[in-house]
């Protein structure tokens, strides 16, 4: 794990950039989600029916708390045309996109009504809402800014690493909404935030920002350990 202060890090990086560092501080847990045996399960088509239901059904809950996040993100964004960015995306991929996936996804996985609405966090899940809470309550940008990009680029890590697309749409699309040229640009965005604002913070500020940024990543490989057991 690197423990090294992001100036004397960004003297010899070859990659100098704020979200770089935040990725390498981030290791080996970093490379533990993008390679996960679950998102590999996923991208060859072998991700098993019980599995992916009770993940989707977990990530039903984790949407909910990660569209109240986009939402503080639009009210602390510290310009216009970045509030104007996670207005953009807030509006079309949670509300259209990926809420229609959801609903087709769990139909054909014979997920009731009654099951989505009675759906209770298991432990990971659990964990991740409760720092999404405290990011949006914290209403601090850097910290708000540190969550979203690790669940987007963690997940543009595993999806980047698609071959042949599964027959079955429940995976196809999943791979789908998390790569792409949309979604590259999403996550390039989110990136060019955080090495905009990151350096610019005192010292603390940037420790903050890597303990949060870390956190997320350690609860996103929970999050996949979760929907690989039983
Ligand atoms: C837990 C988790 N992490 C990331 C993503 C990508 N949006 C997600 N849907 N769920």
């Amino acid at each position: 794990m690197n423990a090294v202060p992001f100036d004397t890090w960004s003297a010899q990086a070859p990659d100098p950039r704020f979200s770089a560092w935040l990725r390498e501080s981030s290791e080996p847990d970093w490379s533990a989600v993008t390679g996960h045996p679950f998102a590999t399960a996923i991208l060859d088509g072998t991700a098993a029916r019980e599995r992916m239901r009770r993940y989707l059904l977990q990530d039903l809950l984790f949407l909910d708390r990660w569209t109240a996040l986009l939402g503080a993100a639009v009210a602390c964004a510290d310009t216009f045309p970045g509030r104007l960015t996670f207005a953009r995306f807030l509006g079309q991929t949670a509300a259209e996109e990926e809420a229609s996936y959801f609903d087709r996804a769990l139909d054909a996985l014979g997920v009731t009504p009654g099951e989505r609405a009675s759906a209770r966090p298991e432990p990971a899940t659990a964990d991740f809402l409760a720092l999404m809470d405290q990011a949006r309550s914290s209403q601090d940008y850097p910290s708000i800014l540190a969550v979203l990009c690790v669940v987007e680029w963690s997940y543009l890590g595993w999806a980047s690493r698609a071959g042949e697309p599964p027959a079955d749409f429940v995976l196809r699309e999943w791979i789908d909404l998390h790569e792409g040229p949309d979604f590259r640009a999403w996550v390039g965005f989110l990136r060019g935030e955080l090495d905009r604002i990151g350096p610019a913070l005192p010292d603390e500020g940037r420790e903050h920002v890597r303990a949060v940024f870390r956190r997320a990543v350690r609860l996103e490989a929970d999050f996949f350990d979760m929907a690989a057991e039983g």
